[in-house]
């Protein structure tokens, strides 16, 4: 059973991350990480903290000269601001003497931020201040689910040439054009290069000037994102049990980022409104092999992946701290307050792409090491293999 699990706070010394339950032979080294860590720090509309801090990778166990052992592997991934936060965030009681200012870092958010978890998480845990809540509520935790989302990326390309895409779909309202081809793997690195995480220039264009706008006005803005996997074979999850289901674990995996508010797999929520001859993909035969003519089912049929590219996408809210500061109650007097602000990202869809896709690589990781097994990649390989061989010619 593949598991993962992540620790950490937002400006505390490191995240770490932790993956059990891959296979030994699963290449990957600590630039890989890096590398992925790089993509989720992209995107035009990310507040300044995204330029000034690093994140600092270290591969602390089960990898031995670039290959996966089998054993747990632990990354750290170092917040090289820390040096500025080492007595806000002390793990251990400040030294005698040693007293906080109430001011800057230390100052009391008790002004809780519509959208975020401050209000809540103060009443729930038993602070007057959100500092003890915004630290872990904050997507910094994403970046160890990335780092992690790499590790199960190796795995994928390696076992059975799975690779997955992530782009966006929308930023405040401003689409792509839905005639553009899917993207493909190959078109990673134009996605990455693009400020807006999309190939279609014209929406990229909008989508800043959306961006821009929101800016000039101390709005924030969200959007909606997708994820595609090509490669995956036919059969990976199940329709006999509900809690075994591809569809609802890729939509748990989504809904379980900081913001998401909505999934779809395939043509989703479009699919409401057709009638059945138009809403399913029709099967045929061509050249001796099955072939489907249309994808809105997004790969997946009763909850097993059907061998077409699996389709996901996500309804990301606005950013809530916003410069132009919304309503609240200050929590100590109950008095009328504006909400905190100090600083924060205008827009984070792009990146929200990057650890969509990162949850979606654990997940098809997971499912497909329930399916196949194996304790090495290349036992995992080979029972892909026969799997596949099992089948008649024209269903392969
Ligand atoms: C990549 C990413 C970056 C984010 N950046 C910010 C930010 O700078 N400021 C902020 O208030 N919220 C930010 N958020 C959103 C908050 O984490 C989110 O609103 C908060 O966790 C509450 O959302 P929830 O109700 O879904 O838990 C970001 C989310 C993601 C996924
Ligand atoms: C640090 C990251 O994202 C943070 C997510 C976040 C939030 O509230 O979710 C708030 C911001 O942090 P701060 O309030 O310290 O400026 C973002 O920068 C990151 O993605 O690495």
């Amino acid at each position: 059973m593949l598991r993962w699990q992540t620790a950490g706070e937002s400006h505390g010394e490191a995240l770490v991350a932790m993956i059990e339950g891959l296979p030994s032979g699963v290449e990957i080294t600590s630039e890989d990480i890096r590398q992925a860590l790089a993509r989720r720090r992209l995107g035009y509309g990310r507040g300044a903290r995204m330029k000034f801090e690093q994140d600092q990778v270290r591969l602390l166990t089960g990898v031995r000269h670039g290959k996966t052992l089998g054993s747990p592997i632990a990354i750290e991934i170092g917040n090289t601001e820390w040096p500025k936060w080492t007595e806000v965030m002390s793990a251990d009681p400040l030294e005698e003497g040693v007293q906080l200012s109430d001011s800057g870092r230390n100052a009391a958010l008790s002004n809780p931020r519509p959208g975020h978890a401050d209000l809540t998480g103060m009443r729930k845990y038993g602070f007057t201040d959100a500092r003890p809540v915004l630290e872990r509520s904050s997507a910094r935790e994403t970046a160890s689910r990335v780092a992690l989302g790499q590790v199960a990326a190796n795995f994928l390309k390696q076992v059975a040439g799975i690779e997955t895409v992530s782009h966006v779909i929308s930023i405040g309202g401003e689409y792509v054009s839905e005639d553009n081809p899917l993207p493909l793997p190959e078109d990673c690195e134009a996605l990455d290069a693009s400020p807006t995480r999309t190939l279609d220039k014209g929406a990229e264009a909008r989508m800043k000037a959306r961006i821009d706008e929101a800016k000039k006005s101390g709005d924030t803005l969200g959007g909606v994102i997708e994820v595609i996997a090509y490669g995956v074979p036919a059969g990976v999850g199940t329709y006999v049990e509900s809690d075994r289901r591809l569809d609802a674990a890729l939509a748990s995996a989504l809904m379980g980022i900081q913001a998401i508010k909505g999934v779809e797999i395939g043509d989703g929520f479009k699919e409401a409104d057709r009638p059945g001859s138009a809403a399913h993909d029709e099967i045929v035969r061509e050249n001796g092999r099955i072939r489907r003519l249309s994808n809105r089912a997004g790969g997946i049929e009763g909850s097993m992946s059907n061998g077409e590219p699996i389709r996901v996408r996500a309804a990301m809210k606005p950013i809530s701290s916003l410069p132009r500061a919304l309503r609240t109650v200050n929590v100590v007097t109950g008095q009328d307050a504006t909400a905190i602000h100090q600083r924060s990202d205008a827009t984070a869809v792009p990146a929200a792409a990057v650890v969509a896709e990162a949850m979606v690589r654990l997940t098809l990781a997971q499912y497909v090491l329930e399916k196949f097994g194996g304790d090495s990649i290349d036992e995992t390989q080979r029972n892909i293999k026969s799997y596949v061989a099992s089948w008649p010619e024209y269903l392969q």
